[in-house]
């Protein structure tokens, strides 16, 4: 469908065909918007957008603090499962500090194109942007545990994230000694593009003055926004879902972030309804922490030259056992799996732990913990609280301060 709209961009903003019923909410900088029609929340800048919604640093005029505030397409606000996950994740003193992103507030909007879901939420960008900033400690160790401890909370509560890889890990950032004014005079001004419909007739309401590019924010957070030692948050749990509900719903990870008892049926048998459950996002986490640590990405999701399958179901065969019986079929690769190929390739990440700085006994310790979240067969791999018991996290060992803050 072409674009309604005169002056259409393609790149790094939301899709102007979104703005009909059914789809975004209208909304610019300046404006406000809140609970039963207040005026709580001031827009201040574009933080991105997604699929179903967009998201928006605004300024909580009552609290006193500057926040992230996701607006939902309106043909998902009733199916949207987000605010209710989140508000099973939603902490209270004294347990403050839980690695998962917190709900501060959740209210529902009306605009031309429908009703739209709003989440209040902690600010965060990701973990690996905050590791490049300087003056941040590196303490991968520490990063781990965290992420660990964030997915133990999501699975102890009866939650399964589903979408875990590099990008859906991230770090708090604090503007709240910002106003939107302070916000304003050290970006600037934010490029727009006017939405001038072709047909004067569109339902003006329907759609907003212009569409917004997100400033560039990097400025910020070298200012030091951010706590020297991150906070890290497991993000976006728009995919998530609660352990009890079945079937599972379909798994949308990344394929090189997929674990194979969801990766070998969907390719294998277009099986896109595969079952799955908190122990896919226990190998999930497992790539996660090894790009996040440096260890180079495990497996990759593109397709090989001369198979249909991806890479990561040979890369799945060389660290595990042969694949089942039932997923083999005639154009299924060899089975390449010995413990020296499986060895091989873990001395690879050993390698690139090692050459970003982290001692051989740590790096062997990561390798270790590695091993034990991504067993082939998912009845074999322990929990989140389990693996929080793990030598490598409960080592006595001082702690390096691994400062490395050149680009990851
Ligand atoms: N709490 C937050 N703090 C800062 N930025 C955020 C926050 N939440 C989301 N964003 C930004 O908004 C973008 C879109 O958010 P999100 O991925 O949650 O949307 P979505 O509509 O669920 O998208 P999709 O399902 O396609 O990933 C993110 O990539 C990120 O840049």
């Amino acid at each position: 469908m072409a674009s309604p709209f005169v002056f259409s961009v393609a790149e790094d903003v939301e899709d102007d065909r979104n703005y009909q019923p059914g789809g975004l909410f209208p909304v610019k900088v300046g404006d406000s918007l809140g609970p039963e029609g207040s005026t709580r929340y001031r827009i201040v800048a574009k933080l991105g957008y997604g699929s179903y919604s967009t998201v928006w640093l605004a300024r909580d005029l009552v609290a006193k603090r500057t926040v992230a505030v996701k607006i939902v397409r309106a043909s998902e606000t009733e199916t949207s499962r987000e605010a209710a996950i989140l508000e099973r994740l939603r902490v209270s003193p004294p347990l403050t500090d839980p690695a998962v992103l917190q709900l501060l507030d959740s209210f529902k909007v009306t605009s031309a194109n429908g009703t739209h879901q709003v989440l209040v939420t902690e600010l965060a960008i990701r973990l690996t942007d905050v590791l490049k900033l300087p003056r941040i400690e590196v303490n991968t160790r520490n990063i781990v545990r965290q992420v660990l401890e964030g997915l133990a909370f999501i699975h102890e509560r009866g939650v399964v994230h589903g979408d875990l890889y590099p990008d859906n890990i991230g770090a708090t950032v604090d503007l709240d000694s910002l106003s939107e004014i302070d916000i304003w005079e050290r970006c600037g001004p934010p490029t727009i593009v006017p939405l001038v419909a072709y047909d004067p007739a569109r339902d003006a309401a329907s759609f907003p003055p212009h569409l917004t590019y997100g400033p560039d924010l990097d400025g910020l957070w070298k200012k030091g926004f951010t706590p020297r030692e991150p906070h890290v948050r497991i993000l976006d749990l728009g995919c998530a879902y609660l352990a009890e509900q079945s079937p599972s719903p379909r798994c949308h990870t990344p394929r090189a972030y997929m674990a194979p008892e969801v990766l070998f049926p969907t390719i294998a048998h277009d099986n896109r309804d595969a079952q799955w459950d908190w122990r896919a996002d226990i190998w999930a986490m497992g790539c996660t922490i090894c790009t996040i640590a440096r260890g180079g990405v495990l497996f990759h999701g593109g397709f090989t030259v001369w198979t249909r399958w991806p890479d990561a179901v040979e890369a799945h065969q060389r660290i595990g056992w042969p694949i089942s019986r039932q997923f083999r079929t005639k154009s299924n690769p060899k089975v390449f799996y010995t413990p020296e190929a499986a060895d091989a390739l873990w001395a690879t990440t050993l390698l690139h732990l090692q050459r970003w700085g982290q001692t051989a006994e740590d790096a062997q310790g990561l390798v270790a913990l590695l091993r034990r979240m991504l067993v082939i067969d998912p009845m074999e791999r322990p929990t989140a609280s389990e693996l929080l018991k793990d030598p490598y996290l409960i080592s006595t060992t001082t702690l390096l301060n691994e400062n490395v803050s050149s680009s990851i």
